[in-house]
C-alpha cells in the first residue's frame, strides 16, 4: 500500500529544496527525494564554491593592478586557503546535513535515495512507494554533457565536480568548452599560475552572448595567460604518463596534466520513469507551460525544464510551482523575457533578455546602442581592469529595450538597472530622462541609450 502524501518532490537541488520547503511550511504533507546532496549542484559543485574561487583569483588580479596606481605590491598565490574555504565554509566537505535539517525543520520528509516514478501519482524511493494527492514536482537538474570523443571515456577527465574539489593545482589544464564554466574556471586557474588552454568548438567563446562579450572575455583571459583554440573540434583524446593529449581535427595536438570537460549539460531522465507521466524520457528537456506544469498534476522546475540553467531560474520556477500547487488566486505565470545571467569572469559579463541577433531573428525592428566603459568617467578613473561596455537592444516599434549587456568591473551589478528596464518594458524615452549618478559605472547606460 502506497504511503499517502500531498506532494512528492523528486530532486532536492535549488529548485526542489525551495519547492519542498515552501509547500511543507504551507502545511502540505511533502516528501522530497534526493539521491546525492540536498541543495544540489549550486552550493556544492557550482555557483557558490566557484564564486569563492573567483573572489580569490580576483584579489590576486587586483593586487597586481596596484603598481602604477597605488605603489607596488607583490602577491604569492596559494590555493590552500581557497580549497580550505570551499571545504569548511561552502560545502562542509560535501556533507548536506545542515540542508537536510533545514528542510525537515520546515516539515518536509527527506528521503535519500534515487527516486523512480512508478505511476501517474506514485514514486518509489527508500523501499517505500508514495502516492501524491496533489501531484509530483520534477526537479532533477542536469548532469555534465560529455561529448563522444574517441578515447575520452575511461580517462580520468574532470567535470565541474573534480575542478571544484581540487586541493593541489596541476601545472597545466586543458579545458574543453569556452562557455560559462570553462571561462570562469580558466581565469581562476590561470591567475593561480596554472597553464590553461581552452578548446572551443565555436568560432568565439561565450557563444550564446553578444559577440562583443566573447571577444572581451577572451582577450581578458589571454592577458591572464590563457591560450585559446577556437573553432577547434577535438577528434581524439589520449591519456598516458599523467598527461592528456587532445588531437584536434586539423591534426594538431595540445597537452595538459588535467582535462576539464565543460561542454554543456544534459537532463538525465532516461531512467526516472517519466514515461509513466506521459512524458518522453529521451527528450532534451521537460516542457512546461506558464504555470510550470508539465502535465496533469505534474510540475517541473529548474535546469530540467531547459529554460535557463541558472539558480535564479530554478528559484523563480519553484515560486511559480508552489503558488500554483497552493491554488493561490493571484498565482503568477512565468515569463522569461527578462532572463538575467552573469558570467563571473573579470570583467563580468552581465546580460538580460535578447541579444541583438536573437532580436533580429525574432523579426523585431532592432536598434542598438553601445558605449565603452573606459570612455566613461568612472571607467577612466578606474584605470587598470576597466575594460567593458554597455550595449542596449531596442525594439524600435515598441520603444522599449528587449535586451542589454553590461560588461565590465561589477558588470553583473550594473545589469540590475537594465534588467528592470527590460522586465518592466520601461519606455526608452523615460530611461533617457533618468538622472544617472556621477561618476558611476551605471552612468554609461545613459551614454549607450544616446547611441540608439
Ligand atoms: C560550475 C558551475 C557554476 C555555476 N554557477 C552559477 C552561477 O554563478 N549562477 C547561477 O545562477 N547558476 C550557476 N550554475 C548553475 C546552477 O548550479 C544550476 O542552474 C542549479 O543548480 C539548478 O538547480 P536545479 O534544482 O534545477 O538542479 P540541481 O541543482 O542540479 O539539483 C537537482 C538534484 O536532483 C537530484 N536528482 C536527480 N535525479 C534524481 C533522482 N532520480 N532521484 C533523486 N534525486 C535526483 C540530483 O542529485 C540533484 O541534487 C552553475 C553550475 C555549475 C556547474
Ligand atoms: N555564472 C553563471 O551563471 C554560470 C556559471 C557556470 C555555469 N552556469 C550554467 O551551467 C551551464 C553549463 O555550463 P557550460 O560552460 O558547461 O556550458 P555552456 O553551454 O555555457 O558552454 C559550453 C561550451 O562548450 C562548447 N562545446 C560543446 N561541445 C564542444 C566540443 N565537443 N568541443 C569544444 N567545445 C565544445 C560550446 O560551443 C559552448 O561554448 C550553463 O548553461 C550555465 O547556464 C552558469
Amino acid at each position: 500500500m502506497a504511503k499517502q502524501v500531498d506532494v512528492i518532490v523528486v530532486g532536492l537541488g535549488v529548485g526542489g529544496e525551495e519547492t519542498a520547503g515552501r509547500l511543507a511550511q504551507a502545511g502540505l504533507r511533502v516528501v522530497g527525494i534526493e539521491s546525492r546532496l540536498v541543495g544540489g549542484e549550486c552550493p556544492y559543485y557550482g555557483c557558490v564554491p566557484s564564486k569563492m574561487m573567483i573572489r580569490a583569483a580576483n584579489l590576486i588580479a587586483e593586487t597586481r593592478r596596484v603598481d602604477g596606481i597605488a605603489g607596488t605590491a607583490t602577491v604569492q598565490p596559494d590555493w590552500a586557503p581557497v580549497a580550505k574555504r570551499i571545504r569548511e565554509e561552502a560545502t562542509d566537505s560535501w556533507n548536506d546535513q545542515v540542508a537536510v535539517d533545514r528542510l525537515t525543520g520546515k516539515g518536509a520528509t527527506v528521503i535519500k535515495d534515487v527516486a523512480t516514478i512508478t505511476g501517474p501519482n506514485t514514486v518509489r524511493a527508500g523501499g517505500t512507494e508514495y502516492e501524491a494527492a496533489r501531484g509530483i514536482v520534477i526537479a532533477t537538474g542536469t548532469v555534465p554533457s560529455v561529448p563522444p570523443i574517441d578515447g575520452l571515456a575511461g580517462t580520468p577527465y574532470w567535470t565541474n565536480r573534480e575542478a571544484i574539489e581540487v586541493e593541489t593545482l596541476p601545472a597545466s589544464l586543458l579545458i574543453l568548452g569556452g562557455g560559462a564554466i570553462g571561462m570562469e574556471l580558466a581565469q581562476v586557474f590561470a591567475r593561480f599560475g596554472v597553464q590553461v588552454t581552452v578548446i572551443e568548438g565555436a568560432p568565439e567563446v561565450l557563444a550564446m552572448e553578444e559577440p562583443e562579450s566573447g571577444v572581451l572575455a577572451r582577450e581578458a583571459l589571454e592577458r591572464d595567460g590563457v591560450t585559446f583554440r577556437r573553432g577547434a573540434h577535438a577528434k581524439q583524446v589520449g591519456y598516458a604518463d599523467g598527461a592528456f593529449t587532445v588531437t584536434l581535427e586539423d591534426g594538431s595536438t595540445t597537452t595538459g596534466e588535467k582535462l576539464l570537460v565543460a561542454t554543456g549539460r544534459r537532463v538525465a531522465t532516461a531512467d526516472l520513469g517519466i514515461d509513466k507521466l506521459g512524458l518522453d524520457p529521451a527528450a532534451r528537456r521537460i516542457e512546461v507551460d506558464e504555470h510550470v506544469r508539465a502535465g496533469d498534476r505534474v510540475w517541473a522546475v529548474g535546469d530540467v525544464t531547459g529554460v535557463g540553467a541558472f539558480t535564479h531560474n530554478a528559484m523563480y520556477q519553484a515560486d511559480i510551482a508552489v503558488r500554483d500547487i497552493l491554488q493561490e488566486p493571484d498565482a503568477p505565470t512565468a515569463s522569461y523575457h527578462a532572463m538575467p545571467r552573469v558570467t563571473f569572469t573579470d570583467p563580468e559579463i552581465g546580460a538580460v533578455g535578447l541579444t541583438e541577433k536573437q532580436a533580429r531573428d525574432a523579426g523585431l525592428n532592432v536598434r542598438t546602442g553601445s558605449t565603452p566603459i573606459p570612455a566613461s568617467t568612472r571607467g577612466w578613473i578606474h584605470k587598470a581592469g576597466n575594460e567593458g561596455f554597455i550595449k542596449v537592444v531596442m525594439d524600435a516599434d515598441r520603444g522599449v529595450l528587449v535586451g542589454a549587456t553590461s560588461a565590465g568591473p561589477t558588470g553583473g551589478e550594473v545589469l540590475s538597472a537594465l534588467a528592470v528596464a527590460v522586465h518592466a518594458a520601461v519606455p526608452v524615452n523615460s530611461l533617457r530622462q533618468m538622472i544617472y549618478a556621477y561618476p558611476t559605472f551605471h552612468r554609461a547606460i545613459g551614454e549607450a541609450l544616446k547611441e540608439l
